[in-house]
């Protein structure tokens, strides 16, 4: 059996061996577990309502939010743990809303628990 180290792992569709994510070890989900244990989850009081133009504002890797499913997240802390890339979410998930390329990409994922400390509030509106 050939070893690929996480980052390089095959993709099943393309079968070209991939780069992502790009910083090597230590950047796996359960990496991710045990990073966002470390983060407080905000208590209910905390979350708010937020509209787009906020949302909007937030748009560079260094501060990234998102929506998936009305929920608005910063999604800073997991960017770079994310198995597909950190490009993907800043081209299709960053200032804007996530929902469409999650259904579309992986449906059975659930971010609400993955995200549930990057959680801020819900989209005014939805
Ligand atoms: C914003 C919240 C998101 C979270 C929490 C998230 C989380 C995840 C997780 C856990 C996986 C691994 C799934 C598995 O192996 O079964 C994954 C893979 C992937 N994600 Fe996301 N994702 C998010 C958004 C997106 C968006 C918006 C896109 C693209 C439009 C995307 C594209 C991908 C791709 C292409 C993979 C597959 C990587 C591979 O195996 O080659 N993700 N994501």
């Amino acid at each position: 059996m050939t070893f690929l180290p996480q980052w390089r792992w095959r993709g099943a569709d393309s079968g070209a061996a991939k780069s992502i994510p790009p910083s090597g070890r230590g950047y796996s989900q359960l990496d991710w577990l045990q990073r966002s244990r470390q983060l407080a989850v905000r208590p209910s009081s905390a979350l708010r309502e937020i509209g787009w133009e906020e949302v909007r504002r937030h748009r560079s890797a260094g501060d990234a939010w998102t929506v998936v499913c009305g929920r608005v997240y910063d999604l800073t802390p997991y960017l770079q743990y994310h198995p597909g890339g950190v490009e993907v979410l800043l081209r299709e998930a960053v200032g804007g809303d996530a929902t469409a390329g999650v259904e579309r990409t992986h449906p059975w994922v659930n971010v609400e628990l993955i995200l549930r400390p990057c959680l801020l509030g819900t989209v005014r509106g939805e």
